[in-house]
């Protein structure tokens, strides 16, 4: 799997909450054909599957991800990560520690941290991670703790801070707003609502590429 800046373009993330009636894997591969550039498993928040039911939808996932040779993460658990053998793990300010990430996962395993200020930017370069998720962008209801939305201005101040640093723009984003974002210095968009809650998962899809490779 190869994993650089242009995989930050149209980045999908999932758990079987995020889907209502249909099944999350029939989403993830509509996803898959219609583009996204990486993908990561979120499990988590009411209703979220755990333990063995939680490993087996995040394996066939990963299969999923691999048929079609985009990047596979998986949010929060790093035990999970590792027994998958993943791409990459995505981890949050109040997560588990990057440094405490690198003394137990495989060094080819890719990190991203969650920001939503410059400071921590700053920080995130420090700690040498693969990318940043810059957010909340805009006000989102996928994320019940999310943090007060940074807006466009948020992303220009921070990619203008760490601007060798790969970062994707994440919370309430819809195909309206790629462009800006684009232009406002991030690598790329992470949605979920904008996929997951289509009526054709595929054409949201192929919309958000097409802008993306409009840019
Ligand atoms: C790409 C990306 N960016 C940010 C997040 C949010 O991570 P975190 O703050 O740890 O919150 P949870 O997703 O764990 O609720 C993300 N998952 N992905
Ligand atoms: C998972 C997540 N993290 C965020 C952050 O700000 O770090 S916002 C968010 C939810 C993104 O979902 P949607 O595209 O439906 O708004
Ligand atoms: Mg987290």
């Amino acid at each position: 799997m190869n994993f650089n800046r242009s995989s930050l373009a149209v980045y999908f993330i999932l758990g079987s909450q995020n889907v209502n009636d249909q099944d999350p894997l029939f989403v993830l591969e509509q996803a898959l054909q219609g583009g996204v550039t990486c993908f990561q498993f979120r499990e988590k928040g009411s209703g979220a599957k755990t333990g063995e039911a939680k490993f087996q939808l995040a394996e066939q996932m990963q299969k999923l991800c691999q048929k079609y040779q985009v990047p596979f993460f998986i949010n929060d658990d790093l035990e999970l990560a590792i027994r998958l053998n993943a791409d990459g793990i995505h981890v949050g300010q109040d997560d588990l520690s990057i440094q405490d990430i690198r003394k137990i996962a495989p060094t080819k395993m890719k990190i991203g941290l969650s920001i939503t200020t410059t400071d921590q930017a700053i920080e995130a370069e420090k700690l040498a991670v693969d990318y940043i998720g810059i957010g909340p962008i805009f006000q989102t209801t996928t994320k019940s703790d999310a943090k007060q939305p940074i807006g466009l201005e948020g992303v220009i101040e921070i990619t203008k801070a760490v601007p060798k640093l790969p970062s994707v723009a994440i919370g309430g984003i819809t195909k309206s707003d790629l462009i800006e974002i684009r232009k406002a210095g991030a690598d790329g968009v992470a949605v979920i609502s904008e996929i997951a809650s289509a009526d054709q998962p595929k054409l949201a899809t192929e919309s958000l590429v097409k802008l993306s490779g409009s840019i």
